[in-house]
């Protein structure tokens, strides 16, 4: 696990983003997968929006998803084991890295077959307290043939990864932009921030 998190302290220091597989273990996204959360997620969850507060607004031209924020204190268990390995994340890259994070905020993720979100950056103009997108994939089996990559825009190039079970992907919120492609099925995420200030806090 330790490996796992030097990985990720180095490929951020050195490039601004990290991706890691088997951070989640078939197992662990299997019983992600098969909890009562993600059940029906396509019908369950809300149409997520683009802006923070009173400039939320739904954009189906920018994105096409459906989350649902997940509850530390009422998480089912498959959910509690990512969230505590997100915690643990945390601790380590605040010593590695000599930083202040302080928490983070997930979501559950479901992009309907054929959505997509277009080219963004994850930090709002008028709330800077995400600093870095975590995004662990759900999705088994999948190949080229489906798409749904997750392109980043770096300084010299675009990159594209596939949204493959277990693979985790952290960038630097603040640097990257990146945009989700089209997929031709369904395409399962769990999508969080690490913040510099308490996640209770940033709804009061
Ligand atoms: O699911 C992904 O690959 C990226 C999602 C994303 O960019 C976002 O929710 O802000
Ligand atoms: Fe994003």
């Amino acid at each position: 696990m330790n490996e796992q998190f030097e990985r990720i302290a180095d490929g951020l220091a050195e490039n601004g983003y990290a991706v890691i597989d088997q951070f989640l273990s078939q197992n662990e996204v299997d019983d992600i997968l098969r909890s009562e959360s993600f059940k029906n997620a396509e019908t369950h969850f809300q149409k997520a929006g683009i802006g923070k507060n009173t400039g939320h607004q739904i954009n189906e031209a920018i994105r096409g998803d459906y989350i649902q924020w997940l509850d530390k204190n009422s998480a089912e268990p498959a959910l509690l084991v990512y969230l505590d390995r997100l915690s643990a994340l945390v601790a380590f890259l605040n010593q590695a890295l000599y930083l202040s994070l302080k928490d983070y905020e997930v979501h559950m993720t479901v992009y309907p077959t054929g959505s997509f979100y277009k080219r963004h950056l994850d930090q709002f103009k008028r709330d800077d307290h995400r600093k870095l997108s975590v995004i662990c994939y759900l999705n088994q089996s999948w190949n080229d043939s489906n798409g749904g990559e997750l392109r980043m825009y770096l300084p010299n190039e675009e990159k594209d990864f596939l949204p493959l079970a277990g693979r985790l992907v952290c960038f630097r919120s603040d640097q990257i932009e990146h945009e989700v492609k089209p997929a031709n099925r369904e395409r399962l995420s769990l999508t969080g921030w690490i913040l510099d200030q308490h996640a209770d806090l940033r709804h009061i």
